[in-house]
């Protein structure tokens, strides 16, 4: 997969000038709905011999609309790639969202950012919303594609237990510490990468301290213990995962493959999170954690 950073005002320079089918929004998560929205688009693009490109923005347009610092995201922009890439998107358009690009109107935007890019057929959902003030919805899509060169499929809301799956609600999920059910939503475990450091620091412990920093960006469970599965290279077992989620203490994490790392090095690690372990109150964590990694 090719991975195209462009900015406002976009230069033709910078991107092919070859006809497509594009998939339009965000996808954070690439859940099970982006997931059907990117099958979709890859069938069509098949179906008329063209690429299947997929256009998503980076950061969050919140992050620059709302002002929210501190935005959490499922898929930080680099496992996002990796995401769109496993699902066979040939290329991958990531706009930067700036306040010059949230002020462009609706139509300007389709006339720089999907006839100006050459995709002949776009896909979106049926809630998509673009353009200053987010004007731009699939009714108008649908209107201005009638007399341009572009087509719309819209695909219909993709719902489980009578909700729309959405990146919000797996957020608030994980936010809430209810791993278990994002399996649900995203077909797959919540997966973070991070660095562990074995710490000597704590000797008098006899135990060695594993401390796990989780990459920027990521969003992580409520504060708790988590049954998780951790891979190094191409070893993988299953651990335990201390969330204190606090600024003045860093998580813990245990497992065979931890335990076979020499201190002071950090290693990358990916953890996937299975199920939150019923605990009591949070300082009772540490004693019982020992236990429980017996
Ligand atoms: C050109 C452009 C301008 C936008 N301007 C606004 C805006 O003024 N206000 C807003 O809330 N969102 C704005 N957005 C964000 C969209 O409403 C939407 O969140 C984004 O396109 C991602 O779509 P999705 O959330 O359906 O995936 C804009 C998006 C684009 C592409
Ligand atoms: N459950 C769904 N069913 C069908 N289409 C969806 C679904 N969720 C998202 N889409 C579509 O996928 C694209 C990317 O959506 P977006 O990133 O806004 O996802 P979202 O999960 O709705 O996010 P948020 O919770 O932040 O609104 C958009 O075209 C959107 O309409």
């Amino acid at each position: 997969m090719e991975v195209f950073h462009l900015a406002h005002p976009l230069k033709e320079s910078l991107y092919p000038r070859e006809p497509h089918v594009m998939a339009l929004g965000f996808f954070d998560g690439v859940h099970l709905g982006h997931q059907s929205l990117l099958k979709q688009t890859k069938r069509i693009a098949e179906k008329n011999k063209l690429k299947f490109t997929a256009m998503t923005f980076d950061p969050h347009p919140n992050e620059v609309i709302k002002w929210e610092k501190d935005l959490r995201y499922l898929t930080p922009l680099a496992l996002k790639i990796e995401r769109m890439a496993a699902f066979g998107v040939d290329k991958l358009f990531v706009i930067k969202f700036n306040l010059s690009l949230a002020s462009l109107q609706p139509s300007d935007f389709i006339k720089q950012y999907v006839l100006g890019l050459q995709a002949k057929h776009i896909v979106v959902g049926f809630d998509f919303t673009f353009g200053n003030k987010a004007q731009g919805n699939v009714d108008y899509l649908q209107k201005v594609s009638k007399n341009n060169a572009f087509d719309v499929t819209v695909i219909s809301k993709q719902a489980q237990n009578g909700e729309k799956i959405s990146s919000t609600l797996i957020r608030k999920i994980v936010r809430d510490g209810d791993v278990h059910l994002v399996p649900y939503y995203m077909g797959h475990q919540l997966e973070v990468k991070g660095f562990v450091y074995i710490s000597n620091r704590h000797k008098h412990e006899k135990k060695k301290k594993s401390e796990i920093h989780i990459e920027n960006k990521y969003i992580l469970p409520a504060p708790g213990v988590y049954r998780v599965e951790i891979k190094n290279g191409n070893k993988a077992c299953q651990g335990l995962f201390i969330r204190y989620g606090s600024s003045k203490r860093n998580d813990e994490i245990s497992g065979q493959i931890i335990e076979m790392l020499k201190g002071g090095v950090a290693e990358e690690l990916t953890v996937k999170f299975l199920n939150k372990i019923p605990f009591g109150s949070m300082p009772e964590y540490s004693s019982n954690f020992k236990e429980v990694i017996k």
